[in-house]
């Protein structure tokens, strides 16, 4: 599959106005990059800055004697914004995008709240997730961390919109310091192909070790990046886009770190609808507004497996259960978010 492309502009851009894709971003500062290849500094007009990376806009180069910074003037209507929201902000991570790969490793040890709440924000932006498990050579630590993503790894029954069994979601296995890969890395390749992927992740899995290997000149790209944003050595501030190719049709995004997943922006009536192994079952309640804690005759309440480790059902033809991590996953993340919204 190949990723379409931004269709030329039908009508010819107002005097001045050129296409461009946010590339990254640092405070009020921009680097837009136009079609063939070149990067410009620029800033949003007016006071907000409500670009992110990801975004198609028209900007404006400066008139002689306004400076060396273009202006942008017009974002493209979004197919997609992936976010994370707390109490006192909203953080934008990139907008168009095509799949979220969330990266964790043996070590250190993931939050699966971190990783549930993640992959929370990816439904409810409509886009599809995948899970790559690194550092594949640490042996018992890796089979205690392939383990705790079973319920990650389950096969669940073809749904309305699929027609074969699919795992919740792929996890990949990843080995991204040696040659190789690791054994699923020819598969994340794949993946890769065609699409514009942001990779997330905790400090110290892995995540710049994966974009050294996928695009060798990353470092180079980021010291050029800093020096035309004036920023700091070294530091990630946003997302950065790279592509893997001169074609230009495959990019990875690299992402900041983040301590906490914050789901404001998400309804906690709606929370199941982006935990398809749960929403499976939610559809039998006998209350439509069933919260799945304390309500009788809890359809999601009796599908909840019972607390020994189970190993991932590989061909399992009928419902699975629902984790007993999961459901409390769920409870726990019910109970955080705010209440009362529309
Ligand atoms: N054992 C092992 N170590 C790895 C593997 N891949 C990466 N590492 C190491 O893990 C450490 C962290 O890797 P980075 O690529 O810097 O991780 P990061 O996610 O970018 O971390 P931050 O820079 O803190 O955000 C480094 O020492 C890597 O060499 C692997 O497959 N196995
Ligand atoms: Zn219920």
């Amino acid at each position: 599959m190949r990723r379409p492309r931004p269709a030329p502009p039908a009508a010819p851009l107002p005097d001045g106005l050129h296409e461009g894709l946010i590339v990254t971003s640092h405070g009020r500062h921009y680097i837009v990059e136009s079609a063939g290849g070149q990067r410009h500094l620029c800033h949003p007009r007016g006071k907000k800055s409500q670009a992110v990376v990801g975004d198609q806009v028209q900007w404006q180069a400066p008139r002689p004697g306004q400076g060396d910074e273009g202006s942008i003037e017009h974002i493209a209507p979004r197919r997609n914004l992936f976010y994370r929201q707390d109490e006192m902000r909203t953080k934008a991570f990139a907008a168009n995008i095509d799949q979220i790969l969330i990266l964790i490793a043996a070590e250190p040890v993931f939050s699966e709240r971190q990783l549930a709440k993640a992959l929370i924000a990816a439904e409810a932006a409509g886009i599809p997730a995948l899970i790559g498990l690194n550092k594949q050579d640490l042996g018992p630590a890796y089979a205690s961390a392939w383990q705790r993503l079973a319920a990650y790894r389950q096969i669940l029954p073809a749904g309305d919109d699929a027609h074969t069994p699919a795992p919740l979601y792929p996890v990949l296995r990843l080995q991204l310091d040696a040659a190789h890969g690791g054994d699923d890395f020819p598969q994340l390749q794949a993946l890769l192909q065609g699409r514009a992927t942001l990779v997330l992740g905790p400090s110290g899995v892995g995540k710049s070790t994966l974009i050294n290997r996928l695009i060798p000149d990353a470092q180079a790209q980021t010291a050029e990046i800093s020096r035309a944003l004036n920023s700091g050595r070294h530091t990630t501030t946003t997302t950065t886009w790279y592509w893997l190719e001169c074609a230009r049709g495959s990019a990875v995004l690299d992402s900041p770190g983040f301590q906490e997943f914050g789901l404001h922006h998400i309804d906690r009536q709606a929370l199941t609808r982006w935990m398809p192994d749960i929403a499976r079952h939610a559809t039998g309640c006998r209350f439509h507004n069933c919260t799945h804690i304390h309500e009788p005759h809890c359809v999601v309440r009796a599908a909840v497996l019972p607390e020994e480790p189970t190993e991932a059902a590989p061909n399992a033809a009928e419902a699975p259960g629902i984790a007993p991590s999961r459901y409390a996953l769920y409870k726990h993340i019910f109970e955080e978010l705010p209440q009362g919204r529309a």
